[in-house]
């Protein structure tokens, strides 16, 4: 972490709150954020008692903004420096992408750009109702630099993708939410809130469970079916002895006992 990305942590709600803070330049993605969101991550990843985070971006208006246009078109001259530079943030995506821990988005506002691949690294996304999402990059004469449309791809389909990366428009939150790109959508001055409640079952249930199952549900994408439906058996059976799952099975036995 570093004075651009804030790491505050609700111990009681076994959350990480990670927040892009440079609302004077919208929230964009410098060297600084990249470097401070892979700390921050690293941090919250360490953190046994940090079972999801939410990532968010500072201030009403903006999300993240995209790459930094002024940092990097000041110091990207040619195209193996700007492919470096794509490649330090699409590695913090990568991270976010296989973060062991649910992470949520709390889309508080604009997303643009790269704003909307960091928003679909994230497992989930909480919209504000003021929020856009617009994949711009065309617009710029540029591609998604950060592996974001591809994952993006994955969570709207790829023909929703390629109209929203090919046309650049910028759609707004409820578009988002038939889009299947916001998972819900809430007043914008709770958000925060919002997405508290959005984690508390994924805390409030065995991290064993959750955190192999996040493991399983992604890389099943890349299994033959029969394959991913053998590796499911095999993880209900290693759960199965688990003590949460005594205690929950115990207390599902029990509740006529308890009743009487
Ligand atoms: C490199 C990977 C691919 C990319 O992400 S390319 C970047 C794509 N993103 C963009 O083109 C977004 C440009 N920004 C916007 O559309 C708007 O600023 C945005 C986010 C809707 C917010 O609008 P407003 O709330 O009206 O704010 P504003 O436009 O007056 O901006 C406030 C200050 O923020 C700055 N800003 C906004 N987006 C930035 C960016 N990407 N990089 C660097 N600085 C950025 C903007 O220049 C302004 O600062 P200043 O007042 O000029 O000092």
């Amino acid at each position: 972490m570093n004075d651009v990305v804030k790491y505050e942590k609700i111990a009681d709600e076994h959350l990480a709150v990670l927040r892009i803070d440079r609302p004077e330049a919208s929230n964009a993605i410098s060297t600084a954020v990249m470097e401070g969101l892979a700390a921050a991550l690293e941090q919250a990843r360490q953190d046994d008692d940090v079972r999801a985070v939410i990532l968010t971006g500072t201030g009403d208006r903006v999300f993240v903004s995209g790459g930094d246009l002024k940092e990097f078109h000041a110091d990207l001259t040619d195209e193996e420096r700007v492919y470096e530079k794509m490649s330090q943030m699409r590695r913090v995506l990568e991270t976010i992408h296989l973060f062991p821990k649910p992470v949520i988005a709390a889309v508080n506002g604009a997303a643009r750009g790269g704003g909307g691949e960091v928003a679909s690294a994230c497992h989930f996304r909480v919209g504000a109702d003021t929020a856009t999402v617009g994949f711009i990059q065309v617009k710029l004469g540029i591609a998604p630099g950060w592996g974001g449309g591809v994952l993006l791809s994955k969570i709207v389909g790829r023909q929703k993708a390629l109209a929203l990366i090919l046309r650049g428009d910028i759609i707004d939150a409820r578009a988002a939410m038939e889009l299947g790109f916001f998972d819900i959508v809430c007043p914008q001055d709770e958000i925060l809130h919002y997405a508290r409640m959005y984690a508390k079952p994924l805390t409030a249930n065995s991290p064993k469970a959750v955190q192999s199952l996040l493991r399983l549900l992604r890389e099943q994408e890349s299994l033959p079916v029969t394959d991913a439906m053998e590796r499911e058996s095999r993880l209900c059976a290693q759960l199965w002895g688990t003590p949460e799952h005594d205690a929950a099975v115990s207390s599902f036995l029990s509740r006529k006992a308890r009743k009487e």
